[in-house]
């Protein structure tokens, strides 16, 4: 069974709320970011969503542009960011989503990209500028290595769209809590509730919401809305302020985030 599903099957049983954990492979260096994802697995997260750097990341606020930029200029690379889920997987289960942008996997080369980064231990893939209308191909190339295709739905997402997304979905669907770009600026939004209400009338998959979640008090909010709490920016800013111990930085950064998710 894929992880990601499995994972959410426990979680249901345990009538516990998923923490999902963003950051970007190769931030500040291979190693320093092998270090950062094991300590993200070590203090609970139940997901971690890599991101594989990309120099154009039109979606990323400021704090994942400059990981991005950090990881280039350490030499990352679509190859080695699979490289880095190899040696992760020597030690570790946690599921890994990758994030990215069509562009590296196209540089990549389209289907040997998922086929190697199933065997290299991914789970799921999420393709921000992939419009669902498109991406036949990639589910089908996808479905055949077993990886999940996660969907982002935005509070502006038309409800026929919604709908479309929501029924294909696989794994988990990625409720954005607001519109904009990642990053701490804006609060969730007020209609959260009522979003993820929407989405879940179709959907067959648990439903996470991200963007802007930084505070405990934030990842009670979105915990109590929505099946998991999906943090990026505010862990990818203990990496950029402690480059000479991101992981430790960290680990102490989620866990009060992951009590807070569980506590619900
Ligand atoms: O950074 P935030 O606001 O905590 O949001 C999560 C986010 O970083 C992560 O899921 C992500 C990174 N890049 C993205 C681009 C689009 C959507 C989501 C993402």
């Amino acid at each position: 069974m894929n992880r990601i599903d499995a994972a959410f099957d426990r979680l249901r049983s345990e009538g516990k709320k998923a923490f999902v954990a963003y950051v970007a492979a190769g931030d500040p260096s291979f190693e320093a970011s092998l270090e950062v994802i094991k300590a993200l697995a070590d203090a609970g997260s139940d997901v971690i969503e890599l991101g594989l750097p990309f120099s154009d990341p039109l979606a990323d606020g400021i704090v994942n542009q400059m990981a991005a930029d950090r990881a280039l200029k350490a030499g990352m690379t679509t190859a080695r960011s699979l490289e880095l889920i190899r040696k992760f997987r020597e030690t570790h289960q946690t599921p890994i989503v990758l994030f990215t942008y069509l562009n590296p996997i196209f540089n990549y080369g389209f289907d040997k990209f998922h086929a190697d980064a199933a065997a290299a231990g991914a789970d799921g893939i999420l393709l921000l500028d992939l419009p669902p209308d498109e991406a036949r191909e990639n589910d089908d190339l996808a479905r055949g290595e077993g990886l999940n295709h996660i969907r982002l739905i935005a509070p502006t997402t038309p409800e026929d769209r919604m709908k479309l997304l929501a029924e294909s979905a696989e794994g988990f669907i990625y409720a954005l809590s607001r519109t904009g770009v990642t990053g701490a600026h804006g609060a969730p939004s007020e209609g959260l509730s009522e979003l993820v209400a929407k989405i879940r009338k179709d959907a067959k998959v648990p439903v996470c919401v991200g963007f802007g979640i930084t505070t405990p008090d934030q990842a009670t909010m979105v915990a109590k809305a929505a099946d998991g709490v999906i943090v990026g920016s505010a862990i990818v800013k203990q990496v950029e302020l402690n480059p000479d111990r991101a992981a430790g930085a960290v680990r102490d950064f989620v866990t009060p985030l992951i009590a807070a998710t569980k506590a619900v």
